[in-house]
């Protein structure tokens, strides 16, 4: 089976600027592919593209093997795809529920209205005038009309922005919940935490070019990098007394190690026999947001994109 979305060598300009340069990606049958990158990067003009609202300068675009640059097939397209995009325009007067059963009408097979509104918890505001909602109740009803068309690969434009932390977790099961169902969903976040707690796969964007692309956990060597331990000390022991070199900072103690197994051990023995207790001990490696802010540090040296796979 081809790809849901299939992009190779994609261009476009504005005048002088350059949006996207040379951009390739796949998007497998039933992923969650997020796009990540950077204010002005090119996410939503790729975004636009694939979804039949820009004209590319250059390469090959296939959205459920059609071309959405093709006037027939984008037709065809726009009954098979769904959109949530940053700003959707509603009729203010318009109750939720009247709001999402005339979307329904727009669409050959669509999805139960109500079974909708109760996938993103709107069922209590179903009467309710859409000009009365707030910023994040607005924003589950465009991901409810994003969803009404039943579609088979759903695009999300910083689905989440404005969601408080209960919204956002109660989001992003919806969008597992539709992946599971079989829906491919490829969406774009500032939001570290969501591309890690939702994506199967992620592509970083900067400057118009994917800059690495790769699992959440594996993106550009994340899982081989090394291993941060920090503690601190007690009283009458000094960072010299440890058996490996460490630095110190903020009251704790930090060891850069690539064998954190063997190090912790060697620091629990050490502690141990000198009956000296650790406090405030941890162990962590690099997150999401930390691989994601080097490989978007404008000072960073351009080289070869970086590549891992799943
Ligand atoms: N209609 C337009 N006319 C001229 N320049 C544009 C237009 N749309 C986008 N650009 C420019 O193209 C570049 C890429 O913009 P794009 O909106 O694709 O970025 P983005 O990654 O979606 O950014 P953001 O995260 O801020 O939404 C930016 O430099 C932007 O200023």
């Amino acid at each position: 089976m081809t790809s849901a979305v299939a992009v190779g060598g994609l261009a476009k300009s504005y005048g002088s600027v350059h949006a996207v340069r040379d951009v390739s990606f796949t998007v497998e049958h039933g992923e969650i592919f997020a796009l990540l990158g950077p204010n002005g990067a090119g996410k939503s003009t790729t975004l636009e593209i694939l979804e039949g609202f820009r004209a590319r300068d250059a390469g090959q675009v296939g959205v459920l093997g059609m071309d959405p640059g093709d006037q027939a097939e984008g037709r065809e397209l726009r009954e098979r795809i769904g959109l949530v995009l940053q700003d959707i325009a509603v009729e203010p007067y318009l109750t939720v529920r009247e709001t999402l059963a005339r979307n329904a009408g727009y669409y050959r097979w669509p999805r139960d209205v109500d079974e909708v509104l109760g996938l993103v918890g709107l069922t209590e505001l179903r009467r309710r005038k859409v000009r009365t909602l707030s910023g994040g109740q607005k924003r589950r009803l465009d991901l409810a009309l994003g969803v009404i068309g039943n579609p088979s690969l759903l695009f999300l434009d910083e689905p989440t922005t404005g969601f408080d932390p209960n919204a956002r977790r109660s989001a992003w099961q919806l969008v597992r919940n539709l992946r599971d169902a079989g829906t491919t969903i490829l969406l774009t976040t500032h939001y570290m935490e969501e591309a890690q707690e939702l994506a199967d796969r992620v592509a970083v964007i900067a400057g118009g070019r994917i800059v690495s692309e790769g699992t959440p956990d594996t993106l550009a060597g994340r899982d081989n990098d090394g291993a941060r331990i920090r503690f601190g000390l007690p009283h009458g022991f000094a960072v010299t007394d440890l058996p490996f070199a460490a630095s110190r900072g903020d009251g704790l103690v930090t060891v850069e190690t690539t064998d954190p197994t063997r190090t912790l051990h060697e620091l629990t023995g050490w502690a141990l026999r000198r009956g000296a207790v650790l406090d405030r001990l941890t162990v962590d490696r690099p997150t999401l947001e930390d691989v994601y802010l080097r490989l978007t540090d404008p000072g960073a040296p351009a080289g070869a994109p970086e590549r891992s796979v799943r």
